[in-house]
């Protein structure tokens, strides 16, 4: 990708973790509601490419979308308790004023960060919590409905479908990646289902690497490590994206933290 890369929501954590690794890798532009520190905004990037402004602002996101061949969107609010108000404005309406934006500028692929909460419904009584155990053998793999779990994952579904719509309409490359549990370091400690979708930072960094480098139509795929606890199947993104990532939770298992 030699055109520059838009990147929203750069001063999070999912953005944090794809500058850490990818920092040199393309011209960036970093886009995010709040100023960005120093020390969040690589070497590389020069003071002009940075934007302060709200996902929401038409005509903010279209001059930060001016000539850039690719878009990561990750701004929006990431808490699963999230309210709708908040989901409406952040979530869905950033993500449709994203897309449009994308195809008014001509830009060949955005890959949306979805979420493991647009489909946290499949996660039963009954299936849990054999399903987040290696021995057992259930397994989503991008094909299924959305089963959200939360107002917060019904946002995350929408955005997929808005996805859809734009690759359908207007011809984008569009990949759904419905990210698991990003933490810096290690898994979560003593929390089953966040080991099972554990996904490290460096497997972040390579995960939307390949969603710059890679061609496709309109995909979901699941962003997780190589965890051998999982409920998630991530051949959808090895094949497609040429996803190969390099941790896995099992790791962690005999750290004293988790005992
Ligand atoms: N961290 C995780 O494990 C997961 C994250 N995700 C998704 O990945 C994306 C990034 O998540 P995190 O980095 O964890 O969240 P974060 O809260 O650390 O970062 C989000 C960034 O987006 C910015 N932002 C929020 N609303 C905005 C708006 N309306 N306009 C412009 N900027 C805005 C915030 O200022 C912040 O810097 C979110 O869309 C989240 O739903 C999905 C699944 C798991
Ligand atoms: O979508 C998200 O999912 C992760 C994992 O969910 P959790 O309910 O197991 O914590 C969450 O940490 C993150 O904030 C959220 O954006």
């Amino acid at each position: 990708m030699d055109d520059p890369v838009l990147l929203t929501g750069a001063g999070g954590r999912v953005g944090q973790a794809i500058l850490r690794d990818l920092a040199d890798d393309y011209d960036w532009r970093l886009l995010d509601r709040e100023p960005l520190p120093r020390e969040k905004i690589p070497e590389s990037v020069d003071a002009d490419a940075v934007y302060v402004a709200d996902v929401t602002d038409d005509e903010a996101v279209a001059e930060a979308v001016d000539g850039v061949g690719a878009i990561i969107h990750l701004a929006g609010d990431p808490r699963p308790e999230a309210p709708w108000d908040s989901v409406l404005r952040n979530n869905i309406d950033g993500t449709q004023t994203v897309f449009e934006a994308a195809v008014e500028a001509d830009v060949d692929k955005v890959a949306f960060a979805s979420s493991n909460h647009a489909v946290g419904a499949f996660e039963t009584d009954e299936r849990t919590p054999d399903m987040y155990r290696p021995h057992d053998d259930y397994r989503l793999d991008g094909t299924e409905l959305p089963r959200p779990s939360n107002l917060y994952g019904v946002s995350k579904a929408t955005g997929e479908t808005l996805g859809r719509y734009y690759h359908d309409h207007y011809d984008l490359s569009v990949v759904c990646v419905r990210i698991g549990n990003l933490t810096r370091g290690h898994p979560p400690w003593n929390y089953e289902r966040g080991q099972a979708m554990w996904l490290s930072y460096r497997d972040c960094a390579r995960l939307f690497d390949c969603c710059l480098t890679a061609d496709y139509g309109y995909e979901i795929v699941y962003g997780i490590s190589d965890n051998e606890r999982k409920y998630y199947d991530i051949s959808r993104a090895r094949e497609v994206l040429g996803y190969e990532p390099v941790d896995n939770s099992k790791e962690f298992e005999d750290h004293p933290k988790n005992q």
